[in-house]
């Protein structure tokens, strides 16, 4: 919990120190209460004692009162300044901090886990710090205060309120022994129903179709089951210590005023209406000594649960990307756009096999090169070396003839237009999903080239507001083809070295996949272009095919010579086209 506190900057520091001078303020105020108390109680007692006395000290407690009253107020609104600022610097550090991971690093946190790190975790930890700034200062401060106060008066007082102090760190040692890694356990089940909660609702359309909507309620329902059982356990356990708290207060008051009354019937007369002022003093300062510790429980149940989601913010702020930035911010020979592959092997993190092997290849400025082959045979996990979603786990890729290792990762993805295997557009109209991110052009003739190339000029001028026109967040609004032909335009418009289409063309019919291909000879000529596809008609122009096969290399040519040569490219070929096409 402390680690976290690190990131509290100076003004915050200071803050601190401020309401630190208002609650010991206020720690004052209320300690000199019970004092005005003994005195007006005396002053009663006391035959032939003047009003005005009384009217003096008791307006001296009320603005005591009134005092301790203002200070707590902006004590409070303090607190809830530096904890509200901490978080939203918090959140962001976080969020920044998870825009620098690699694929890696978030499938090991998970997604959900990481937006219940963002969002509840941090709630945890602001609501430590608005009550405990507010609490875990007071406490002691009103604790030692208050036994100075009441040292030296009766041991047999002192004696009650002590044994009553024990017992209460008894119940609160008990009580947190037992709720501790239920709390440890809370935030793990709060993750776990984010991720139902996300899957339910990311896959709503497949669930409605297969009437599987009684299938996800049950495991929506396992994960809330779980979460609230825990939830309650650790609130029944909790509950249990207020009334214990309670019981223990009215113990001492009993205790106090009954050794209080043994002692005054035992006293000489004259020391009686000592004894009985003593004994008012004593149980109000006794009260405030039980307070102390009671606000410290508090801390302690709230404790535990910030103290679990400070780790795991910590965790998350503390992983070191796997993925670091190279020196380069340009690459020695300016913009060319050659990639090369040199005895590449990859396998996924914590995975045992390679997924591809021993992968060489070259592809120059202005050429295509295609990657064809069954189902799982490594054809994305080769593109997505290029752009550093991973790195390489042996071997050398390389883009104008250095390791993509070396660039700054910016300048290496600003050289590449990447379209992904599934379209993915943000919320937001046409325009801005187009020209979007570092080097995203605002120019609208960039927007409306790149949207006349990708085909998507017609749809998009139909839409209402056209280039304006609103686009839901993950498209939503769109269809599959729409979709995937926006995400092309978007890589288009930056007008990149190199164009990576991951499988992008397959959700377009054959008639637009043909206009779009011919369109991006003729506008992006000098650009290199890396085609993963399905189909055999998509790819037969390209200067270079490479025929995957279990993440090896099965051939490479073109679609004449892998006719004549390749097994595997004559097999998929075959099977997708007719002898006539084929000729
Ligand atoms: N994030 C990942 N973690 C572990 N293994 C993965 C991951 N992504 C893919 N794989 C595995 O790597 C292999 C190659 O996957 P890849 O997506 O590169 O195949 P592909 O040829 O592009 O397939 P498709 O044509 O179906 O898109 C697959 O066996 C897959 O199970």
């Amino acid at each position: 919990m402390l680690k976290i506190l690190k990131y509290l900057n100076p003004k915050e520091w200071m803050l601190i120190c401020i309401s630190l001078l208002f609650i010991a303020t206020q720690v004052w105020l209320d300690l000199e209460m019970p004092g005005y108390m003994s005195d007006i109680t005396r002053l009663v007692q006391t035959p032939n004692s003047e009003m005005s006395e009384i009217w003096t000290a008791g307006g001296w407690m009320l603005l005591c009162a009134l005092g301790s009253l203002v200070t707590s107020i902006i004590a409070a609104g303090i607190a809830a300044k530096i904890a509200a600022n901490f978080s939203a610097r918090l959140r962001s550090r976080l969020f920044d901090k998870v825009q620098s991971f690699s694929m890696e690093e978030i499938n090991n946190f998970s997604t959900a886990s990481l937006i219940t790190r963002s969002t509840n975790d941090i709630t945890q930890v602001q609501m430590l710090i608005v009550i405990g700034l507010q609490v875990l200062i007071k406490a002691p401060i009103l604790a030692v205060w208050a036994i100075l106060k009441i040292t030296g008066k009766s041991w047999q007082w002192s004696f009650a309120t002590g044994t009553a102090v024990a017992v209460l760190i008894v119940i609160v040692g008990i009580a947190i022994t037992l709720v501790l890694p239920k709390f440890q356990k809370l935030q793990q089940l709060t993750d776990n129903l984010n991720r139902v909660a996300r899957e339910n609702l990311n896959g709503i359309r497949v669930i409605r179709a297969y009437n599987a909507d009684e299938y996800q309620e049950e495991k929506f329902g396992e994960a809330n089951h779980e979460l609230t059982r825990t939830n309650l356990f650790a609130n029944n356990v909790l509950s249990l210590m207020m009334p214990s708290i309670s019981m223990i207060m009215s113990g001492l008051s009993l205790a106090i005023y009954w050794i209080g009354a043994i002692l005054i019937q035992n006293a000489a007369a004259p020391a009686k209406i000592g004894l009985f002022s003593d004994m008012i003093v004593f149980s109000s300062y006794a009260m405030q000594v039980v307070m102390a510790f009671m606000l410290l429980i508090m801390i302690f149940i709230l404790m535990p649960r910030a103290h679990v989601s400070a780790k795991r913010i910590n965790e998350v702020l503390d992983t070191k990307p796997s993925l670091l930035d190279g020196p380069l911010t340009s690459s020695p020979v300016g913009r060319v756009g050659e990639v090369e592959f040199r005895h590449v092997s990859f396998k996924y993190p914590d995975a045992e096999d390679y997924v591809i092997k021993d992968i060489s290849f070259t592809a120059k400025k202005g050429e295509t090169v295609a990657f064809i082959g069954s189902t799982g045979c490594g054809k994305s996990t080769v593109v997505n070396l290029i752009p550093r979603f991973y790195d390489a786990t042996e071997g050398e890729v390389l883009v104008d003839g250095v390791n993509v290792n070396e660039y700054e990762q910016a300048a290496l993805r600003n050289k590449l237009g990447y379209v992904s295997q599934k379209a993915i557009l943000f919320g937001g109209t046409v325009t801005s999903n187009v020209a979007f991110g570092d080097n995203g052009r605002d120019a609208v003739y960039d927007v409306v080239d790149a949207v006349y190339t990708s085909q998507a000029s017609e749809f998009v001028e139909k839409m209402e507001d056209g280039y304006e026109a609103h686009v839901a967040q993950g498209g939503s609004n769109l269809s599959g083809g729409q979709k995937q032909r926006l995400s092309i335009a978007r890589a288009i418009a930056r007008r990149p070295e190199i164009l990576i289409f991951d499988d992008s063309f397959s959700a377009l019919d054959y008639k637009t996949d043909r206009k779009l291909r011919s369109e991006l000879k003729k506008e992006s000529s000098g650009t290199t272009m890396l085609i993963v596809a399905q189909r055999i008609g998509t790819i037969k122009d390209a200067d270079k095919i490479i025929v995957l096969e279990d993440g090896r290399i099965a051939g490479m040519g073109t679609h004449e010579q892998l006719m004549e040569t390749c097994d595997v490219y004559q097999e998929i070929a075959y099977s997708q086209l007719s002898k006539e096409e084929l000729a």
